[in-house]
This record gives C-alpha cells, sequence and structure tokens, in this order.
C-alpha cells in the first residue's frame, strides 16, 4: 500500500505522450508543466475554486507576463457553446497566440470545456489539467476527451485533444463535499468493474478509507483507476476500439443525465447505467448473479443509486438512439462476461433492453 504523501506519476503514451502526477501540494510543479515558451496563461474555472485560482495566479504571475482568470458558471452549465464563446472572447481580447497556454482548474465540467477550448482556439494550444473533483482526477481530465453539450444530447461536440500535462493534487480535495467525493467514485468503481477487482477489493474492505482523501486506501484506489484510463488511452486514444469499455455504464447513464436536464452529478447517472449494464451482461449470457450482486453491493456501499422510474423507459430509448456508439441506427452497449471482461453487445433486441430496465425500474 503506497504512503499518501507520495508522488506517483502515470504515463499516457502511444498516440500521444504525457504524465499524468498525483500526490500532495504539486502545484508548484504546474510552472514545469506549462513550459519554458509560454507567455501568457488563462486560468479556466467555478467559483467554487476561485480562492484556489487567486492564489494558482499570484504564483504564476512570478514567471508569465499575464495570467487570466476566466470564471465560468458551475457544473453541467459550464459545458455550452455559450460559454466556450465567452472563453474564446477572452482569449481573442488578449491577444492569445499559439506560444500561449490554457489551464482547466476545475471538476469535470471544467476540464472538459477548458480542454475544448484549448483544442479549437488557433486549432490548439497548450492545455493543462488541474483536476478539483475526484471525477476529474480519475477520468475526466486525464485522457484527452473534451466537449461540451448541446439540447440534444450528452458530449454531442468536441474534440479529442491530449493536455501537455495533468496534475492531481489531492491536497484541492479537502473543500469537495463528500457527496461530490461519491459521485466520481462511480467512475472508479466503473475501473474496478471493467478492469482492476482490486479497487473493488478496497472500496468492499472499508468504504469510508477507500473513500477518505488522506488515506493510503483512498491514493491507491485513485491510482489504481488512473493506471486503468491511461493504459486504454495508450492504446486507442481517439476511441476506434478497446476506448468504448470506458464507457461502461454510460449508454444508459446519459440518457439519464439529459431526462433531468444535466441537473444530476455525471457520476450518479452512470451508478444507475453501470446497475442496467450489469442485468444487461446477465440476460445476454454470461455475467453472472454473483457479479451483479457485487455491483449493487459496491454501489450501495458508496451510497449510489441503482433504480429509475419505470415510466421514464420511452424516452431513455429515444435518447439512447443518440449515443456515439450506436452505428447505422444500431444501439451498441458494453458488458462484462466476468469481473475485468467487457465487451461490446450489439444488434440487442429492444424487448431484451426493456427487459433489462424492468430489473432496475423503481
Ligand atoms: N472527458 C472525459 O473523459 C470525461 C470523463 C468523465 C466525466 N466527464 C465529464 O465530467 C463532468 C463531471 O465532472 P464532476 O463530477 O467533477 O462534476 P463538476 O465539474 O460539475 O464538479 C462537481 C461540483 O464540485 C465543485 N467543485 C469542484 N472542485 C471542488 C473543490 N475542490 N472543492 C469544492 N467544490 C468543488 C464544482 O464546482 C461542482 O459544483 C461531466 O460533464 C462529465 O460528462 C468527462
Ligand atoms: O474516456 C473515455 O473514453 C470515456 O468514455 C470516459 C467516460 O467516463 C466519460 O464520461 C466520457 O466523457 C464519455 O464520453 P462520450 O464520448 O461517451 O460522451
Ligand atoms: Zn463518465
Amino acid at each position: 500500500m503506497s504512503n499518501s504523501t507520495q508522488v506517483t506519476e502515470i504515463a499516457v503514451t502511444g498516440e500521444t505522450n504525457y504524465t499524468i502526477t498525483v500526490g500532495r501540494d504539486l502545484f508548484e510543479r504546474v510552472p514545469e508543466a506549462l513550459g519554458s515558451r509560454v507567455a501568457k496563461v488563462l486560468i479556466v474555472h467555478t467559483s467554487t475554486v476561485g480562492r484556489l485560482a487567486d492564489d494558482l495566479r499570484t504564483s504564476l504571475q512570478q514567471h508569465y507576463g499575464e495570467v487570466i482568470l476566466a470564471e465560468v458558471p458551475d457544473a453541467e452549465s459550464a459545458k455550452r457553446v455559450e460559454v466556450a464563446a465567452f472563453c474564446w472572447q477572452i482569449l481573442g481580447q488578449a491577444d492569445f497566440t499559439r506560444s500561449d497556454a490554457i489551464i482547466g482548474l476545475g471538476g469535470g465540467a471544467v476540464t472538459d470545456l477548458a480542454g475544448f477550448v484549448a483544442a479549437t482556439w488557433l486549432r490548439g494550444v497548450r492545455l493543462v489539467q488541474l483536476p478539483t473533483t475526484v471525477l476529474g482526477m480519475v477520468d475526466a481530465a486525464v485522457g484527452g476527451k473534451t466537449g461540451i453539450n448541446t439540447a440534444e444530447g450528452k458530449n454531442l461536440v468536441g474534440a479529442f485533444y491530449p493536455p501537455a500535462a495533468v496534475i492531481c493534487d489531492l491536497a484541492v480535495l479537502d473543500t469537495l463535499p463528500k457527496n461530490e467525493i461519491l459521485a466520481g467514485f462511480a467512475e472508479v468503481a466503473k475501473c474496478g468493474f471493467i478492469a482492476e477487482p482490486e479497487i473493488l477489493d478496497i472500496i468492499e474492505a472499508d468504504v469510508d478509507r477507500a473513500t477518505d482523501p488522506t488515506t493510503p486506501e483512498f491514493q491507491r484506489v485513485v491510482e489504481l483507476a488512473i493506471g486503468v484510463k491511461a493504459r486504454v488511452v495508450s492504446e486507442d486514444f481517439k476511441e476506434g476500439g478497446l476506448r468504448e469499455i470506458l464507457n461502461y455504464g454510460h449508454t444508459l447513464g446519459h440518457a439519464i443525465e439529459h431526462a433531468e436536464r444535466y441537473q444530476w452529478r455525471h457520476g450518479v447517472a452512470i451508478a444507475i447505467g453501470m446497475s442496467y449494464a450489469a442485468e444487461l451482461g446477465r440476460m445476454s449470457g454470461a455475467l453472472s448473479d454473483a457479479a451483479v450482486e457485487r455491483h449493487r453491493n459496491v454501489l450501495t456501499l458508496l451510497g449510489l443509486p441503482l433504480s429509475y422510474p419505470a415510466g421514464r423507459w420511452p424516452g431513455l430509448l429515444a435518447a439512447m438512439q443518440r449515443d456515439k456508439k450506436a452505428r447505422a441506427g444500431m444501439l451498441r452497449f458494453i458488458v462484462l462476461d466476468d469481473i475485468g471482461k467487457p465487451r461490446v453487445l450489439a444488434g440487442v433486441d429492444e424487448s431484451m433492453l426493456q427487459f433489462a430496465y424492468q430489473e432496475i425500474a423503481s
């Protein structure tokens, strides 16, 4: 078990090369991550991490000519084209060039937006991600998927755009409310289900320690989850195949987020999506009752929901048709044959989809 103050570096390789650093009190490394060519820096953040943004700006002003703050609306309200346009306007008015840089400082919503702005400004400027939620650290900020939502659905506009570096400073989680930590653990558990059962063991052994950012168990599960993502992204950056496994629970989960008008936390919706995917895995043949029960147990330990109202099925089915994994109008899901054995399930009969939904409907 690693010491909670140790610093770990996890490499993403292949089509792209960068390092994810995990530890405590790491923000002094930001100038090194930005590099010496940079003259101006834009820090995209929400008011919830305003103090961090102010402190970071003050420290970066010793190194760079201009450090600008862009405060954006909270949570999913940040992932709108109007907010991207607000950032583009700041960049334009500050004469940002290709040798300048953007920092995403916040939860997954901010890092998705900041990444998208970095990918699109002048067709790409340097990006450093400083995630401040568990979900951002294990997932959103670390894999180079960037994007915003549209009225029709989640993440429908975006780009694959790698960061130059990701710094996961666990100390910034001191202010993160417990319900946000637990929502982020949906993606941690996802990595446990699809690839790394040790994560599930640690959660089952002592969920309070596993979800307490000051413990070695917490740093261990965060690093294991980042390791899963880094390995997958290194092999398949642009989601030609393997990367789809990171979408476990997301087909229904994204439809629920849409149905809830993006007022729910992503991880909470994904928890229900994984409970559904487990039922589909059982019905499509291979997943054992015990493995389905393990999903329920782990998600319940984390205080995450497993079910959604029965009457919402028609709307969810319509929203799922817009899932990025669908091909020629045919829905595809990630299901498990066993814990750690994901596969694509395609061409499923609508009646089976509905039958699986009945198993999780409240
Ligand atoms: N790009 C990807 O690969 C990827 C992966 C997973 C999720 N996502 C996206 O990430 C988003 C969800 O991210 P999230 O769960 O971090 O939600 P979020 O970004 O909405 O943050 C959750 C809440 O925590 C607050 N917050 C953030 N850091 C804080 C801190 N240190 N102290 C106190 N409050 C803090 C935020 O202001 C917000 O209110 C979704 O839009 C989802 O689609 C993207
Ligand atoms: O990194 C990936 O690939 C993922 O699928 C990770 C997901 O947890 C994440 O929510 C991602 O944003 C989903 O992407 P989408 O393209 O299905 O919207
Ligand atoms: Zn996700």
